[in-house]
């Protein structure tokens, strides 16, 4: 028998499968036939079914996105089919604010909303150095939230912003992003479990990413778990795509001396004029050249 199933879970070389609609459909275990193709959570496959829990992938259905990181031609895919991106940051331990930029980066160029979580605000001695970083991100067009994962009330809140949608909860280690999931999901414990069940393993399930249905404000909505990162390589980019993702720039286009103006040192750059007059924020402009010197880095150890 064949039907379409939403991969739930990716460990690799083996994947869960579930149907889209119904959170307590049973876990399908699946593998995937033939050639080797990188699926991700988030996926709609069309499976045969070769038993009760297990089937095998014949094909994806065309996805409507795929947000991943990669390396020269290392690809880790995060989250496919999703509508938007929460990215979790805290005010202790201090974020990075290098992989908030490229996670911004990576879901502009994806053409996925993404939003920014302040977590662990009640932390009263550090969050206003916290504040102050995040303060540059919505004069960009980029919404922050403020909220503490061990508070209920702010939790709450956070669930107008996911419901109906499927979102990809991303960030560092330490940020509180499982403590956000248990206290959003309360039985992502027992999930999490049933999962290492079917896999006769717990081993992989921290490492991967999953897919948790749910219902917000009365809504079904889907949320995508991803390990805490460290890295976040960008090779899939053009510099064209970069310079068009960073939003503070955009207005200046056009505006150079040079038509193919860097804005890394050209005269008569209306970017970095733009930058000298304090219309673009110095870091991010240095964000913007570590961004395209990783580039130039790809390009030459590719020759
Ligand atoms: N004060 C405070 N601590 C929090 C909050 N949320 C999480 N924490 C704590 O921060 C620590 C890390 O939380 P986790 O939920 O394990 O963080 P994580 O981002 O999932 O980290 P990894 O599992 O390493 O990816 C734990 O000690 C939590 O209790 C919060 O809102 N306020
Ligand atoms: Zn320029």
């Amino acid at each position: 028998m064949s039907v379409v199933l939403q991969i739930i879970a990716n460990f690799g070389h083996q994947f869960l499968g579930q149907t889209s609609d119904n959170a307590e459909a049973s876990l399908i275990q699946l593998v995937a036939r033939g050639k080797k193709q990188g699926y991700a959570v988030g996926d709609l496959v069309n499976v045969t079914l070769t038993s009760d829990n297990q089937g095998a992938i014949e094909s994806i259905v065309p996805r409507t996105n795929l947000f991943y990181r990669s390396e020269f031609n290392k690809q880790k895919n995060l989250a496919a089919n999703i509508d938007q991106v929460a990215i979790v940051c805290a005010t202790e331990p201090a974020f990075s604010e290098e992989l908030l930029g490229r996670a911004l980066i990576c879901a502009q160029v994806t053409d996925i909303k993404a939003i920014i979580l302040l977590n662990k605000v009640d932390v009263a001695d550090k969050v206003d150095a916290a504040r102050a970083t995040l303060s540059l991100y919505p004069t960009l067009g980029y919404d922050v939230y403020e909220l503490s994962a061990h508070k209920s009330e702010s939790v709450s809140k956070l669930t107008s912003l996911l419901a109906g949608k499927s979102t990809l909860l991303m960030g560092q280690s330490g940020m509180g992003k499982s403590s956000l999931i248990n206290a959003l999901i309360p039985d992502a414990n027992i999930k999490t479990r049933e999962i290492s069940s079917v896999l006769n393993s717990g081993k992989h399930t921290t490492t991967f990413s999953r897919l948790y249905h749910c219902t917000f404000d009365g809504q079904s909505s889907t949320i995508i778990d991803s390990p805490g990162f460290e890295n976040f390589g960008m090779a899939q980019f053009s510099v064209s795509q970069i310079q068009h993702a960073m939003l503070e720039f955009v207005p200046y286009f056009g505006q150079c001396k040079f038509h193919n103006c860097s804005h890394r040192h050209e005269p008569q750059c209306a970017v970095l004029n733009a930058m000298n007059e304090g219309h673009i924020h110095p870091t991010r402009h240095a964000f913007y050249e570590r961004l395209l010197e990783q580039l130039d880095y790809y390009d030459r150890a590719a020759y």
